[in-house]
């Protein structure tokens, strides 16, 4: 029986080590997300935008646990945070956590009525997002914001839903500040 895996998880909260894998999402490969089509364009399509961290030791095995870490790069898109994607899970009852590792973000949740709701990231916070409920992170500060997560191994990934009409809310900045903005 496998009892331990040969990885590390960094104070950074970058991993290392056996059945790591990494992707990384450009500004280039999230067009239609910000709000803001012309300061898209005017922007470097190679610029990081958020880098995920696996480690998989079970593929997608039902009743097996996936750990992963997420990584926003501070920045705007015009008045728009940087973001994930989100997404709902593919299995739609299951649940996730995230815990803030560093940096100053915000947790976008949203279910399948469109009803959304947001809580602060910190160092340390924990969160519970149950099934049925879209997620994304959100970095409203100027360092990188690092979040860890586990999750259901089987859950896969739904982008359908949120390709049509996104989220319900944006984060903006306004007055020198974060936001929440109405995208009903
Ligand atoms: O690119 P997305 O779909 O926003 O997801 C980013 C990552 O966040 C997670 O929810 C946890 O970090 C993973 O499931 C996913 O790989
Ligand atoms: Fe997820």
């Amino acid at each position: 029986m496998i009892i331990s895996s040969g990885a590390f998880v960094s104070d950074n909260g970058r991993l290392r080590g056996e059945n790591v894998a990494g992707s990384v999402r450009r500004l280039k490969d999230l067009p239609g997300l910000f709000m803001d089509d012309t300061a898209y364009r005017s922007m470097d399509p190679e610029q990081i935008v958020y880098e995920v961290q696996l480690h998989n030791s079970c593929g997608s095995a039902e009743g097996g646990l996936l750990f992963g870490t997420s990584t926003v790069t501070p920045g705007k898109v015009g008045r728009e945070y940087f973001m994930t994607k989100g997404h709902f899970h593919e299995i739609r009852n299951r649940a996730e956590y995230y815990w803030g590792i560093s940096g100053k973000g915000v947790l976008v949740t949203m279910d399948e009525r469109r009803q959304a709701s947001t809580v602060r990231i910190e160092p340390g916070s924990l969160h519970y997002i149950p099934g049925h409920a879209a997620h994304r992170i959100v970095n409203i500060g100027d360092c990188p914001l690092v979040v860890g997560a586990c999750w259901l191994a089987d859950a896969g990934y739904d982008y359908d839903l949120l390709a049509k009409e996104g989220f319900s809310v944006r984060i903006v900045e306004e007055n020198g500040a974060p936001a929440i903005w109405s995208n009903k």
